[in-house]
């Protein structure tokens, strides 16, 4: 048996470009495991953990959580990953937490949504997602089967608290701000690869083709569009 490749890397974006739709499609099409610290962090507000109690009013607000808190929480889940292929979804999202995710690894590649803000305002006041799994639905994209329910576990659905309209511009305001600086972290290491559209659909084809030509050999068994 060869030496197995392992894969890492980032999907960035500004809040509702598409990250955990695109993310799920292609956790689907290759072998790799999709980590979200969104996903993380409202895991622990409904589970009521410590740390989700003390960060809920700030993710309420839309407010980017301590770089330490959230660089913890993402490096414990990707402790004991080092021969797993991963996709990391929403870390790293300011400069310092790019220095604690390289300070473990190296990441291979950044993929970067770039989506126009006006189209993600449109998209943010009709998402609905199913909190336990973190599946996310749109009234005009992927509706639900069931109008208000998951379509695997019948649940209900909720509006995330930081979705409103208000909150939508300061998280686009602190992208512009915190995140961007990252996208330039990752160019000038030559892994930015960057996405530009307004439809997930037409996007996804190019994202699939560029990963098939990254991804090593042995990851591609179930690669297809
Ligand atoms: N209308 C429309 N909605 C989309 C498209 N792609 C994703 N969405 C929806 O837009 C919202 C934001 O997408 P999501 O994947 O959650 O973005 P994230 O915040 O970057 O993880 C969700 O409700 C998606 O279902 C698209 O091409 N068109
Ligand atoms: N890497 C991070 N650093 C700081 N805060 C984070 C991070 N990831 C998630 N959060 C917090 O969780 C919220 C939701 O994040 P996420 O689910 O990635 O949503 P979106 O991509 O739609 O903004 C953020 O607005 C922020 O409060």
């Amino acid at each position: 048996m060869g030496l197995q490749t392992v894969f890492r890397a980032v999907i960035m974006g500004a809040p509702g470009s598409g990250k955990g739709t695109v993310s799920s499609r292609i956790a689907q099409s290759f072998a790799l495991k999709h980590l979200s610290s969104g996903d993380m962090l409202r895991a622990n507000i409904e589970a009521k953990t410590d740390l989700g109690l003390l960060m809920k009013s700030c993710i309420d607000q839309g407010q980017l959580v301590p770089d330490d808190v959230i660089s913890r929480l993402v490096l414990s889940s990707l402790r004991g990953l080092e021969q797993t292929s991963w996709l990391l979804d929403g870390f790293p999202r300011t400069v310092a937490q790019a220095d604690a995710l390289d300070s473990v690894y190296d990441v291979d590649s950044v993929i970067n949504l770039d989506v126009p803000s006006q189209t993600i305002r449109e998209r943010l006041t009709s998402r609905w997602v199913h909190l336990p799994s973190g599946r996310v639905y749109n009234i005009d994209f992927n509706p639900p089967k069931k109008p208000g329910l998951d379509d695997v576990t019948g649940e209900p659905l909720v509006q995330r608290d930081d979705d409103s309209p208000e909150t939508v511009s300061r998280r686009l305001k602190d992208y512009a701000r915190q995140t961007q600086p990252v996208l330039e972290y990752y160019r000038s290491k030559g892994v930015l690869e960057t996405f530009s559209g307004t439809e997930t659909n037409k996007i996804w084809p190019h994202v699939h083709a560029f990963l098939t030509r990254k991804i090593p050999g042995n990851q591609q068994a179930l690669g297809k569009a």
